[in-house]
C-alpha cells in the first residue's frame, strides 16, 4: 500500500502535451456543415449506376442476443454475429448503412430474443425502414445444451454453432435456412472388421443446413434440438463435458457397437431429417478428423424434396 503512496515518481507532461508530443496538430478550418440536413446525402443520389446489386449491407456485426430452448438452459444469453443486407436498384447509389445498426439496437432496447418468428419481423421492419422492397438477416452463434454423463448423471455444457439466415421479400414472402453443426464420435467400421482388437476412431463435425417451411412454428418443436439428435442419435456416439470411469466405459462399448464410415453419417442424417415434414431442401455434410491420418475424411449430400418429388414421379 505504501509503496502505491510513493508513486509516479517521475513527472510526465500533461495529457494535451503528450498528445502533441506524439504528432496530434491543432484543427484545421471547418467550411463544410455540421448540422444533417445542410449536408451532402451522397448515397442517396438518384441518376443511372449501371447495374442492380444483389446484396449491400454490412457484416460481422457482434452483438448480444437471447435464445430460448427447449433443453437446459431454456433461456441463455450468447453473442451473435449478424449480416444485414437489402438489394438496391441501379437508380440509387447506395443504401443507408446507419439504419441496419439502428434497428438492431431497437430491437435489442425491446429483448432482442434470437428466434425465426422475431428475425422474421425484423426483416420485413428492416426493408420498410431502408425503402427496399427486402431484406435479408444472417446471424450465427454458439448454442449451449447441458449434457449429463451416461451412467453418473453429472451435468456440463456442451455447444452447437447455429446459422439463421431468413430472406423477406414483397412478392416472394419469406426463405428460412438454419444449420446447425455439432460435434460427435466416430469409430471406422473398417478397422473394426480387419483387426484382431480394437477400432480407431474420430471427432467428427456435422453441419446440417434446411429449408424450413413457411408456417413453421418453433414454439411447437425446437428445430434446434431436433437437429441436434439427429446428429448425435446416428453417431458412433455422443460428446460429453463430464465423463467418469463408468460413463468412459459406456460411450467407449457404445462407439465400438455403432460403426459409421462417413458417407454413413451423411445418409443417416440425411434419412432423418428426410423425415421432418417442416424441412423442404437440405444439406448433410460431415468431417472426420482421422486419428491414423494427418487429414480429414468428408462427405456430403445435399436434397430438395419437392424437386426429388416432381422428378420422381
Ligand atoms: N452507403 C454506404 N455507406 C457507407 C459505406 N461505408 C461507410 N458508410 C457509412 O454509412 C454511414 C451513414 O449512414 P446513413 O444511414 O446513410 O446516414 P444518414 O443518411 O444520416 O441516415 P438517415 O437519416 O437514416 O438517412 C456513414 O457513417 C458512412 O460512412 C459504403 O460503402 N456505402
Amino acid at each position: 500500500m505504501d509503496k502505491i503512496k510513493s508513486f509516479p515518481k517521475k513527472q510526465l507532461p500533461n495529457k494535451v502535451q503528450r498528445h502533441k508530443l506524439f504528432g496530434s496538430v491543432e484543427p484545421g478550418p471547418r467550411t463544410k456543415p455540421s448540422e444533417k440536413k445542410e449536408m451532402a446525402d451522397l448515397q442517396n443520389t438518384k441518376k443511372d449506376f449501371l447495374f442492380d446489386l444483389d446484396e449491400v449491407g454490412i457484416e460481422n456485426v457482434k452483438h448480444p442476443i437471447t435464445v430460448t430452448s427447449s433443453l437446459v438452459p431454456n433461456e441463455q444469453t450468447t453473442i451473435g454475429t449478424f449480416k444485414f443486407s437489402s438489394s438496391i436498384d441501379k437508380a440509387s447509389k447506395g443504401t443507408n448503412m446507419s439504419r441496419f445498426t439502428e434497428q438492431l439496437q431497437a430491437y435489442y432496447q425491446k429483448g432482442f430474443t434470437v428466434d425465426l418468428l422475431t428475425l422474421k419481423t425484423f426483416t420485413k421492419d428492416l426493408a420498410g425502414r431502408l425503402n427496399q422492397s427486402d431484406a435479408e438477416v444472417e446471424v450465427s452463434f454458439p448454442w449451449f445444451y447441458e449434457r449429463k454423463g451416461p451412467q453418473s448423471n453429472l451435468p456440463g455444457m456442451n455447444h452447437a454453432d447455429i446459422t439463421l439466415n431468413v430472406k423477406y421479400d414483397d412478392v416472394k414472402g419469406y426463405t428460412i435456412q438454419a444449420s446447425l453443426a455439432s460435434l460427435i464420435t466416430t469409430l471406422c467400421p473398417c478397422s473394426k472388421e480387419i483387426s484382431e482388437y480394437s477400432a480407431h476412431n474420430q471427432r467428427g463435425l456435422v453441419k446440417m443446413t434446411v429449408s424450413l417451411a413457411d408456417d413453421f412454428d418453433e414454439r411447437l418443436l425446437d428445430w434446434k434440438e431436433t437437429l441436434l439428435e439427429a446428429a448425435e442419435s446416428n453417431a458412433s456416439s455422443r460428446l460429453h463435458p463430464v465423463l467418469k470411469r463408468p460413463d468412459e466405459k459406456m460411450v467407449t462399448e457404445q462407439a465400438y457397437e455403432n460403426p459409421r464410415f462417413v458417407e454413413d453419417m451423411v445418409r443417416l442424417v440425411a434419412a432423418d431429417i428426410y423425415e421432418m415434414p417442416f424441412v423442404t431442401k437440405f444439406s448433410v455434410k460431415c468431417r472426420n478428423e482421422e486419428s491414423i491420418h494427418m487429414h480429414d475424411a468428408i462427405a456430403s449430400v445435399t436434397y430438395d424434396k419437392l424437386q426429388n418429388e416432381m422428378n420422381e414421379g
